[in-house]
């Protein structure tokens, strides 16, 4: 009975452990076939479930990192503070923007966690290209186009090769021979290479440009500005804000501008555009974007970290400044000028204890050699909270001005557009006059100095900034045609001004919702002519300045002529940029020699 019993149960648990097998080889099965038809999917592309694409790896990475799961981002999450959010959501966009160059700001630590680990990821997706965007753009036929050939009219300054440099002391008066208006050289048998890099960059001024491209002068002088020693400092007067003129060892001069805003502070939509406060990164902007943007009509500007103690208050001849310098209750070390705005006590300047960051941007050439104009903007504002401008409410305005001297005539109001371009991307409104240099007469670029209201608010696009352009309907075609490259993912906006940036020392130098308003902004203006050109026609709208095509043998008179191979590599590079027919060109007016000023009063020589 009892071996009966053992039998049973001897066979009952062989039963029971045959079913387990079974069970587990099916459930295996099971999942098996769930995995295979899960891989499946994207690629039937059929199907509910089919449409959707599976999130690429990294992005999953990062989704999941977002939602701290892995303890690298938990990490991170306990720095986390509104803006890192805003950061990892771009990064998030851009885990999944297989053609983005891995190009992280050094300063900012977090950023890079998060992309480094991204890019450890094995499966991440390989970018399109490698390297430099920014080097990519430059090396684009847009930003080769050859120059026109230059005459002695076409320079700023001739040089006298024989004259030495003799520096008795560091005043102006002293390395400018006066009767002759020329620049006195260094001592050197070879002139050109003992020229300090300032002076170059003076030499290289022309018609058409403060600098020409790939000029690697300006690099030197940008490295001279944030490093070279400060042997002199005074106020400079004139302007509202208070800022200081700063000698160089190599007798190089500087206009200092400094910190007055932390660079997460955007400006109250309350405060009126002339009340708003100068800022220093701002200059620092205004001179890659400009330099982008291929215009080089702002003289280089560079962020440097300044002994207040050492490189000012010891150094300077000016009493009026050294009697503001004080220690605050926090001990640090500030002081505010003399100035009709912001020169107050309550709107001291003060160092961290005594390191205080600013611009520092190149001086032109002193005003004893080249004499500059100073002219009001047709699109002035009207500088009172009340009073409208005479364009905010006249809709024919640009009839107006096309009427009236110098904007008749040549490529003034061309010129105009560009400006305003430039200032509605960075959203300044400040832009009540502009210089030229006298010597070019009417036939020249305007100067775009005094940037540092621009980059206040990025959060709100100004377009009544754009008026100009709105109004007249008219652009360049070079502009347009760089304007649209930009617009490109291969030479983002942004992303082409994040890496200029990036070469300041005091980078970074605008905070991540700065550069992507550019982007969007961008598009506006890009919106904004195409809606011109389709109520007008292609023709009224896009002056061509680039030239004709194959053929030109003629020199150059005109800037940006000769650009005969541009369209033929720009289909090369596959770059999608609008083409206009050569047909429509109108006949321009060519300089007529003598300076047109739009009123008498409305310009005068600066001295
Ligand atoms: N890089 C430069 N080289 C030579 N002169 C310059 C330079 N930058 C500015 N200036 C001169 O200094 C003057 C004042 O500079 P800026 O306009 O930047 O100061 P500001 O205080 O903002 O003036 P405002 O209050 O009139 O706007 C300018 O009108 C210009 O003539
Ligand atoms: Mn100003």
């Amino acid at each position: 009975m009892c071996r009966n019993m053992s039998i049973v149960i001897l066979w009952k648990s062989k039963v029971l452990i045959l079913i387990l097998v079974l069970t587990s080889f099916a459930v295996q099965l099971l999942i098996a076939l769930l995995v295979l038809r899960d891989l499946r999917l994207p690629q039937s592309g059929c199907g509910g479930l089919g449409y959707v694409q599976p999130i690429p790896v990294p992005e999953a990475r990062a989704r999941e990192a977002l939602a701290g799961k892995s303890p690298t981002n938990r990490e991170l999450q306990s720095f986390a503070s509104k803006s890192l959010s805003s950061h990892a959501s771009q990064l998030l966009d851009r885990a999944s923007d297989a053609s983005r160059p891995l190009q992280v700001p050094a300063s900012d630590a977090r950023r890079t966690r998060l992309y480094e680990d991204l890019s450890r990821e094995p499966q991440r997706a390989a970018p399109t290209y490698k390297g430099s965007k920014l080097a990519a753009l430059f090396e684009h036929p847009l930003y080769n186009l050859p120059g026109p050939t230059l005459s002695t009219d076409d320079k700023l300054l001739t040089v006298n090769m024989r004259e030495r440099f003799r520096p008795k002391s560091s005043d102006d008066e002293d390395w400018v021979s006066m009767e002759e208006l020329e620049y006195v050289l260094l001592a050197g048998d070879s002139p050109a290479d003992t020229y300090p890099n300032w002076m170059k960059f003076h030499m290289g001024i022309n018609r058409y440009e403060l600098y020409s491209r790939h000029n690697p002068h300006i690099e030197t002088l940008l490295q001279e500005l944030g490093t070279m020693k400060i042997v002199r400092v005074a106020q400079k007067h004139g302007g509202t804000q208070l800022k200081l003129v700063m000698t160089l060892e190599n007798y190089g001069k500087v206009l200092f501008k400094p910190m007055k805003q932390t660079r997460e502070q955007e400006t109250s939509g309350d405060l009126f555009y002339f009340s708003d406060f100068e800022r220093h990164t701002a200059e620092i902007a205004a001179f890659h974007l400009d330099r982008i943007l291929d215009f080089r009509r702002i003289p280089p500007v560079a962020g440097r970290l300044v002994n207040m103690v050492k490189e000012i208050r010891e150094i300077t001849s000016d009493r009026k400044l050294e009697k503001t310098f004080f220690i605050s209750p926090a001990k640090n070390v500030c002081f505010y000028g003399d100035c009709s705005y912001y020169c107050s006590m309550e709107h001291a300047l003060c160092g961290k204890p005594n390191a205080l960051e600013g611009s520092m941007a190149a001086y032109l050439p002193d005003i004893k050699l080249s004499k500059r104009l100073t002219w009001r903007n047709p699109w002035r504002r009207s500088y009172h909270e009340r009073k409208k401008a005479k364009w905010e409410i006249n809709p024919d305005y640009c009839a107006h001005v096309k009427k009236t001297p110098p904007y008749d005539k040549g490529t003034r109001l061309l010129e105009v557009i560009d400006m305003t371009i430039l200032d509605f991307l960075m959203g300044n409104m400040d832009r009540h006059h502009y210089e030229t240099f006298q010597k070019f007469e009417n036939e020249t670029f305007l100067i775009h100095l005094d940037n540092g209201r621009g980059f206040g608010r990025h959060s709100y696009d100004e377009l009544s900034i754009l008026a100009p352009l709105q109004q007249c309907c008219r652009i360049k075609r070079s502009t347009y045609s760089r304007l649209q490259l930009l617009a490109t993912e291969r030479y983002r906006l942004s992303d082409v001004m994040r890496e200029s940036l990036s070469r300041d020392r005091m980078d970074p130098i605008l905070i991540e919702p700065h550069l992507l308003a550019l982007d969007r902004r961008l598009q506006i203006v890009l919106k904004t002519t195409q809606d011109c050109i389709e109520r007008l026609g292609v023709g009224s709208v896009v002056e061509d300045d680039l030239g004709d095509h194959v053929g030109e043998t003629k020199p150059c008179q005109k800037r940006g002529c000769g650009a005969k191979q541009t369209d033929a590599q720009l289909a090369q590079r596959s770059v999608k940029l609008s083409r206009f027919p050569t047909t429509y060109l109108s006949p321009r007016d060519r300089p007529g020699g003598k300076v047109t000023p739009y009123l008498t009063e409305q310009f005068t020589a600066r001295e």
